[in-house]
């Protein structure tokens, strides 16, 4: 279980976020919603450890992450989904998947890799550069499952796909909740959020201020959309 307490972060003089607490459980899904700037990614780099301007409390099965570095994080299975999707540009598909280390506790084989994303499969000989967006946000996903992840820390990962894309990822997040891997997600497309997720905390100006169910966010859609100025 991943549990955030009474969170804080700040950037110079600027605090960013004001008491953020929440949990995300094994098979579990949670999103953060919000306007730009209210704190999202923040939220992320601080429970993966890179974000230096924080106090408060993370703790993955009750154990204090606070003092340790991104990589010993990793190590105990945080897996970190950047937005800008991180791959090694020169380096295959293939390469990408098998050069870094498995750190985490869970490491996928290559095998069930390209059976979870037949797309990668497809396209294992192409260097990361040539892959579509998609593509690149799967190869994302399936670098840090690899890597051996049990949480994983998304940030937008739907951010500029195609509604076929979308909808592949909403499978492999399902398909990974459903094998007991915890999702914290950053997302504003609400209708593939309420697909995959169990619930949604809203954060403005850096507090959590709703935590709704998928039939919250569906019955409240248009008002929610018109906040978010989607
Ligand atoms: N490197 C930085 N230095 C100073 N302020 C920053 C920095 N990065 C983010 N901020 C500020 O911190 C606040 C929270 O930013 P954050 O990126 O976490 O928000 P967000 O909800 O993820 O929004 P977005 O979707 O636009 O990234 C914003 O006011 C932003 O301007």
């Amino acid at each position: 279980m991943l549990r955030v307490e009474g969170l804080r972060a700040w950037y110079g003089e600027a605090t960013v976020l004001r008491d953020v607490a929440l949990t995300v459980a094994p098979g579990e899904v949670v999103t953060l919603v919000g306007r730009n700037g209210a704190g999202k990614s923040t939220l992320l780099r601080c429970v993966m450890g890179l974000h230096p301007g924080q106090r408060g409390s993370v703790t993955l099965d009750g154990r204090d992450l606070g003092p340790l570095p991104a990589h010993r994080r990793a190590r105990l299975g945080l897996g970190w989904v950047p937005d800008d999707r991180g791959a090694y540009a020169s380096l295959t598909v293939t390469e990408n998947l098998t050069l870094p280390p498995a750190v985490g506790p869970d490491p996928w084989p290559l095998a069930k890799v390209y059976e979870a994303f037949p797309v990668l499969h497809e396209r294992r000989a192409a260097a990361a550069t040539q892959l579509s967006g998609g593509e690149q946000q799967m190869l994302a996903l399936a670098r840090v499952l690899r890597m051996g992840a049990r949480v994983l820390l998304c940030d937008e990962p739907t951010e500029g796909l195609s509604p076929l894309l979308v909808g592949q990822v909403a499978d492999i997040l399902r398909q990974v909740r459903d094998q007991g891997t915890a999702v914290l997600l950053v997302e504003q497309n609400l209708r593939f959020a309420t697909g995959v997720a169990d619930r949604h905390h809203l954060l403005a100006e850096g507090r959590v201020v709703e935590t709704l169910r998928n039939d919250e966010v569906r019955e409240r859609e248009g008002e929610l959309l018109a906040y978010l100025g989607i």
